[in-house]
């Protein structure tokens, strides 16, 4: 079976993109660490909320800060980054002037669906590599305000009942295990790709009452079942870990949807563009899948703030053409 390190070695080796190889094994590294500590939360004293919020007015746990300090530890050595944005540091990072810089800005959320953790289900990270426009001066937060178009590498970890890496470089999609035993992620899930057809959604449904009209008639339309105007019963799961859903869509197809809704017209959706809807609709899409706002594709998105948030509707492509044909009429 093939490692992660051989399968990167394989697909960027011999490219003028072994940099990027080299930092996607940092990541990794991330990865693993990051799962040990989650793993280990119980025992270290990291379970629970710190006492301070992030730039989104989220109160932070323990193991957010932690996970972004171990990203940050990890992917900033090796002379491969030029940058750091993160969901749970207001403002760009930079690294320390004794750090050799490299060309690539990373953008992530080290702990995505935190507020599982705690409960002991499943959660994620979630990364995104762009290239930095100007390599000679040092980076700076605009650097990051790229269409996901532009992403050269994205993935996610997975610390379920296994712990999973999830990577495209735009060449398709692929799966690694962690094997305990030997400390390496191995291929276990080669050219992962997102069916077509679903009968599956997932939602947050407690926020119904403020859905806009497309949504609400989707939704309508899937519980409706058998009888209704779509012929089929549709199943429902809602993780409230993004990375688990996507996962779970990329496994057996389905769809997921954070939609803008009209609490606070002010916030277009929950989940933030630059680390978690773009790497996410990279993958999705490198899977054969389809990601929308409801009316754009994402990847093309012109970012205008780091910590922007966005409406995400990805998955199977059928029923995401379908919601994206309910918000034209
Ligand atoms: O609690 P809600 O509103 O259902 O939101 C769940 C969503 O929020 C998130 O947990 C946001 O991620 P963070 O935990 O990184 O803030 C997503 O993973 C998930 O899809
Ligand atoms: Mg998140
Ligand atoms: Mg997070």
């Amino acid at each position: 079976m093939t490692s992660f390190a051989e399968f990167i070695q394989q697909q960027l080796g011999a490219t003028d993109r072994a940099d990027l190889g080299l930092l996607l094994n940092q990541f990794a590294s991330a990865c693993k660490s990051i799962g040990n500590a989650i793993n280990r939360a119980a025992f270290t004293g990291a379970s629970g909320v710190s006492n301070t919020d992030n730039v989104q007015g989220e109160h932070q746990k323990k193991l957010d800060i932690i996970s972004n300090d171990l990203m940050i530890g990890w992917t900033q050595w090796g002379g491969h980054a030029a940058a750091m944005v993160s969901e749970e540091l207001e403002a760009m990072y930079s690294l320390p002037p004794e750090l050799q810089r490299g060309r690539y800005l990373l953008a992530f959320d080290p702990l995505d669906g935190s507020s599982n953790v705690d409960v002991n289900i499943s959660v994620g990270s979630i990364f995104s590599v762009l290239l930095a426009p100007d390599q000679h001066r040092a980076a700076r937060a605009e650097d990051f305000l790229q269409p996901g178009t532009q992403q050269v590498a994205a993935g996610y970890a997975l610390y379920g009942p296994s712990t999973m890496l999830v990577l495209t470089t735009g060449q398709g999609v692929n799966g690694f295990t962690l094997d305990a035993a030997t400390g390496e992620f191995m291929l276990t899930h080669p050219a992962m790709s997102i069916e077509p057809e679903t009968r599956e959604f997932a939602i947050n449904a407690s926020n119904m009452r403020h859905w806009e009209t497309p949504v609400q008639r989707y939704i309508d339309e899937c519980l409706a079942g058998k009888e209704g105007p779509r012929g089929n019963n549709f199943n429902m799961r809602w993780v409230a870990s993004m990375v688990a859903e996507v996962h779970r869509i990329l496994m057996r197809g389905g769809v997921f949807m954070y939609p803008r809704d009209n609490r606070d017209p002010a916030k277009p959706g929950k989940l933030r563009l630059l680390y978690e809807a773009n790497p996410m609709s990279f993958i999705v899409e490198q899977a054969g899948g389809a990601s929308t706002t409801g009316t754009q594709r994402i990847l093309e998105l012109q970012p205008d703030h780091i910590h922007q948030r966005v409406a995400v509707m990805l998955g199977s492509r059928h029923e995401i053409e379908r919601i994206v044909s309910y918000h034209r009429t």
